[in-house]
């Protein structure tokens, strides 16, 4: 099956510190990946990459079909990839509602299935503060927002950077329900996060980076049964 994002031989370099050296990885379509690895070893770096963020690079990064090796960053989102970054990417002057409308809009294949409504039935907490600014949100409904306009550009694929992080824990919780969700609508999700146990359990496959490489990568189910190999590359 064509994948919705097929890279191979990424490398990228911030100044003249080269960070991604070789890396290959692919989303298929409606696949859940849950990408792994220490502090600084380049998942963030290999997420903006692949949606054209960082400019010095070099290797094939294909979406959807389409070349974008060089291509910018809303052309990976036209091509339907929607990015919630680590910190999150909201207007604090706009109200929770015109956050969200302002996002709307029809996916790539002109599908609409994710409604105002929608959003708000799957983030109850918005409901609730729909007149509230950005700015007045706390740090987990600001999150919520995020991922909330991501699902309102009605994406192929939804890609999470450390959704969860210096969230209270009920929220944390909340966020990976809220995955869990997207993920059995059939969304493609690549997700980073801290808490290893929760990206394995919501992942359908893991892969893990060092120093700007890919090391380990395998289905989800297989790699729990392996837990030397994780705490290898992860010290856990
Ligand atoms: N804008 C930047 N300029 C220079 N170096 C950077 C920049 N952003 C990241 N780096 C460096 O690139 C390397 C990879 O960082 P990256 O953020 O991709 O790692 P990560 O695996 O996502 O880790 P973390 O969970 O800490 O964000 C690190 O050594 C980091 O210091």
């Amino acid at each position: 099956m064509e994948a919705l994002i097929d890279a191979s031989q990424v490398h990228a370099w911030y100044g003249s510190s080269h960070i991604l050296h070789g890396v290959d990885f692919r989303l298929g379509r409606g696949e859940t990946v849950g990408l792994l690895g220490r502090n600084g070893m380049g998942k963030s770096t290999l997420i903006r990459t692949l949606l054209g963020h960082v400019k010095q690079r070099d290797g094939r990064i294909s979406i959807a079909g389409r070349d974008l090796s060089r291509g910018k960053p809303y052309e990976a989102a036209k091509a339907g990839i929607a990015y919630v970054p680590e910190g999150r990417g909201i207007f604090p002057n706009l109200t929770v509602k015109e956050n969200l409308v302002m996002a709307a809009r029809r996916g790539v294949d002109g599908q609409a299935d994710w409604t105002l409504e929608r959003v708000l039935a799957t983030f109850p907490r918005l409901t609730e503060r729909m007149g509230n600014l950005g700015w007045q949100l706390s740090g987990g409904e600001q999150q919520m927002l995020s991922i909330g306009r991501a699902l309102m550009t009605n994406p192929s694929a939804v890609i999470l950077d450390e959704a969860t992080e210096g969230l209270a824990p009920l929220i944390v919780a909340e966020i990976w329900r809220v995955i869990g969700d997207i993920r059995r609508s059939g969304l493609a999700t690549l997700v980073v996060d801290r808490n290893y146990r929760m990206v394995m359990a919501n992942s359908d496959r893991l892969v893990v980076m060092e120093k700007g490489r890919m090391v380990l990568e395998g289905q989800a189910q297989d790699l729990a049964h392996r837990p030397e190999a994780l705490s290898r590359y992860l010290g856990v």
